[in-house]
């Protein structure tokens, strides 16, 4: 097994969806959490200069998305066959789209609400009516077992929750399967025992 250490500021954000993939498989991994400071520091020496990034063996992972699914792979959560991860990373990919929308570095807090406002009025709806469609009877997005796709979901809405309380309050099938998440082995201890993180995000 690698020795893993991930790094990123102490927030959920882009770091959760590798956190939650250590959690449910039992992995273990250095949680280093850096203040501002520190990352300035680092971030000239860092490929590509952004956080998170994943240390395997002391090969730098960068992008979140790209080590979701390079651990996704390693564990058994990226989709059983080629065409199931397909669907796997259309489904991450059409919550990022979205998640990658809000101002999450802008400082004018008027501007910051108008934009998130927006987003929840007139985007969300569409969005969360496609997963919940694309969701349909079944207990997962794809195949009939959990994928990192579904972990997304739950990290992504967890925030959007944070932000919006109504987020998804309607769409009662995401919402049970947010729960399925939650209540999974590992992810449920992960939940209950991880750090506090700044404004909750
Ligand atoms: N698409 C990238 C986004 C990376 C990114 O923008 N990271 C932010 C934190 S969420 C960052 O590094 N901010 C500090 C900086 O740019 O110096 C990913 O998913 O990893």
């Amino acid at each position: 097994m690698p020795y893993y250490k991930l790094t990123y500021f102490n927030l959920r954000g882009r770091a959760e969806i590798a956190r939650y993939i250590f959690a449910f498989s039992g992995i273990k991994y250095e949680d280093n959490r850096i203040g501002r400071m520190d990352w300035l520091t680092i971030k000239p020496s860092i490929p590509f200069g952004k956080l998170p990034f994943l240390e395997v063996d002391g090969i730098i992972l960068h992008q979140s998305l790209a080590i979701g699914r390079y651990l996704a792979k390693e564990t058994g959560l990226a989709g059983k066959t080629h065409l199931e991860q397909a669907q796997v990373d259309g489904i991450v990919d059409s919550i990022d789209d979205f998640i990658s929308l809000f101002p999450w570095g802008e400082q004018d807090q008027d501007v910051k609400q108008e934009i998130q406002n927006n987003l929840f009025s007139n985007l969300a709806p569409e969005l969360l009516q496609h997963l919940e469609n694309y969701l349909g009877e079944k207990d997962w997005f794809v195949g009939n077992s959990v994928t990192w796709a579904d972990f997304y979901w739950d990290v992504c809405s967890t925030t959007l929750i944070v932000l919006n309380p109504n987020f998804a309050q309607n769409f009662s099938k995401l919402l049970a399967l947010k729960n399925r998440v939650q209540t999974l082995p590992g992810i449920s201890e992960w939940i209950k025992n991880r750090p506090e993180t700044i404004n909750s995000l």
